[in-house]
């Protein structure tokens, strides 16, 4: 599964379900449960043989619901189970009160204020079930200490208190943004880190997003629970332009879904074709002394199959250049005239400015390169780095100027440069849910901009400006921290440059090479540096079955 879901998709899928006849909620419940416990034992084999303890902490909602489940079905494999609930659970809504009622005849319930140290103490797992999906405001302080209580360590003399298992999502998350809601502006920290996070259809978006996919330790399992087929259905209807509500929002995963695959086969190239039919990337070089940057976008481009690739310098850059080039050709281009010159020969189709560029060149050699290409109908140009910070002080003086063929790969500081308001935004706390999330602040800067922007992250978002996003999510089992290099970044540039010149689609170009940068970092492993990154995607495409 690649689709993911906001709080408000999940809710009109269930509601729709339920509606339909098709399912229970208590049915939907009960699967929830039986989720959460599977993936405890799969996670922790050692527990499925013999009796443990566990903590199951339940909240006011159906989040709480699913915890009753969870402590039922434990005890039923003869665990003992400690049940503390939060908020009267008369007032619990009916699925939940029912299986709270159920576990009533199994065991007790203790209110949340009693947990103390000898709780934890024969206990294997905590199960937090305070809140999920219906989280809009901050915990309430007793939410909140109970949670940091049940994650800290007393003392260094006392045992480590046992992994907690977040139902749905960590509780404090926003389910939508990934944040924490009433967090602070420093760095949006959990109340707790799960070890284990089950969640029931399909990932929620703020799953991928950081905060919550900040922790590498952190494993996320995605529980079926009978209404999957519903959500990929309904996804084909949630029409960016009708419902910007209900926008889809993808996990790129080239190996995981059958359309998405088509992408990666797409990769392949013709046994008939040859090198003119996969296009001709220039990459713009900087100044003597600053030209590896170009160099690695360059190598990149060639490797992900671009046909030719040109870097194309200032004169006195074109001997650092030429001792360092083989397969890539080199050009002299010194300023804005020289530029306009070469991108006469409409055979050069995607051009990438911005890798050691220098912001001076950036503001000269961008009009050029945007003009040159703007009423081609297969040009595109990405501007990364210094083509972006170029443009800080005047950014509608290149928003007027960008086109939709047009990428911008903006880290998170380039970014507030061009997008100061959107980045505030972003950064600022969160005091209710759905949270201002990184997906939103891409799409917002896409449509301002009108075109593709990739948005850097190990939570990397990708958006355009018909409102398409995706997350590429460098996070739980595919944790790249070694991509966190020098020229790194240049590379990604790279890669975006030689599928564009491929004949991709801006989005498209942007998504796949952001997935197949990660893939080449977490197919390098440890010890990673820049130059790695482009030598490892042979071994991606193989693997791929390109
Ligand atoms: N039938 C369904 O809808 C299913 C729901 N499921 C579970 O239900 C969860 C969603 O349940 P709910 O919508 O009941 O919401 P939650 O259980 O997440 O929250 C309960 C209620 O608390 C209130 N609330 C929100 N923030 C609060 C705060 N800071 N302090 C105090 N109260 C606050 C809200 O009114 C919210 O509805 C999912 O995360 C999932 O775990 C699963 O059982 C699968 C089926
Ligand atoms: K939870």
């Amino acid at each position: 599964m690649s689709e993911l879901v906001t709080a408000a998709q999940m809710r009109a899928i269930e509601q729709a379900a339920i509606s339909s006849g098709k399912v229970t909620g208590l049915a939907l419940m009960e699967r929830a449960g039986q989720g959460v416990v599977q993936a405890i034992c799969e996670t922790w084999p050692e527990l499925t043989i013999g009796a443990h303890g566990a903590v199951v902490l339940c909240g006011p909602g159906n989040n709480g619901g699913d915890g009753y489940v969870v402590a039922r079905l434990l005890a039923a494999r003869g665990w003992s189970v400690a049940v503390f609930a939060y908020g009267d659970p008369a007032r619990l809504p009916p699925d939940a009160r029912a299986n709270y009622e159920r576990w009533c005849r199994v065991g007790g319930c203790a209110p949340l204020t009693a947990l103390d140290d000898s709780t934890f103490s024969d206990a294997a797992v905590t199960v937090d079930a305070l809140f999920g999906t219906g989280l809009t405001r901050p915990l309430p302080s007793e939410v909140l200490n109970a949670l940091m209580f049940a994650s800290t360590r007393p003392n260094a003399a006392a045992p480590q208190r046992p992994p907690i298992v977040a139902v749905d999502i960590a509780s404090g998350v926003d389910a939508d943004s990934g944040r924490v809601i009433g967090g602070d502006e420093q760095g949006d920290e959990l109340p707790y880190w799960p070890a284990l996070t089950v969640t029931f259809g399909a990932a929620k978006v703020g799953h991928m997003l950081l905060p919550h996919a900040g922790d590498t330790r952190h494993k996320l399992v995605v529980a079926p629970i009978g209404v999957e087929d519903d959500i990929a259905r309904a996804y084909l209807t949630w029409n960016v332009v009708e419902h910007l509500d209900l926008a889809a929002v993808r996990h790129i995963d080239l190996l995981g879904r059958p359309d998405i695959s088509l992408q990666a086969l797409e990769l392949a190239k013709d046994v008939a074709s040859h090198k003119f039919g996969h296009g001709h990337a220039v990459i713009l070089s900087g100044p003597a002394g600053r030209t590896g940057a170009a160099r690695l976008a360059a190598r990149a481009a060639l490797r992900v199959g671009a046909g030719l690739v040109t870097v194309a310098a200032p004169r006195d850059a074109m001997a650092e250049n030429a001792a360092q080039l083989t397969a890539i050709m080199l050009r002299e281009a010194e300023g804005a005239a020289a530029l306009a010159d070469l991108l006469r020969d409409k055979r050069l189709n995607a051009i990438c400015l911005g890798p050691g560029l220098g912001q001076a060149r950036a503001r000269d050699l961008v009009p050029v390169a945007l003009d040159a290409t703007r009423d081609r109908d297969v040009s595109g140009v990405v501007l990364d780095a210094d083509a972006l910070s170029a443009f800080a002080d005047d950014p509608v003086d290149l928003f007027t100027m960008l086109h939709d063929g047009c990428v911008l790969t903006p880290h998170a500081g380039e970014f507030a440069r061009l997008f100061p308001d959107l980045s505030a935004r972003l950064n600022a706390p969160a005091m209710t849910g759905p949270a201002y999330s990184k997906v939103d602040a891409a799409r917002d800067a896409a449509e301002r901009a009108g075109c593709t922007v990739l948005l850097k992250g190990s939570d990397t978002v990708i958006a355009d400006e018909t409102g398409d996003a995706a997350i590429n999510a460098a996070c739980y089992d595919r944790a790249a921290p070694w991509l966190a290099t020098a020229g790194s970044g240049d590379v990604l540039a790279g890669l975006v440059t030689g599928l564009l010149a491929r004949g991709y689609a801006p989005v498209t170009a942007a998504e796949t090479a952001a997935w197949l940068h990660t893939e080449a970092a977490l197919s390098f492993g440890p010890g990673l540096i820049a130059e790695d990154l482009p030598e490892e995607l042979p071994k991606v495409f193989r693997a791929l079955g390109v």
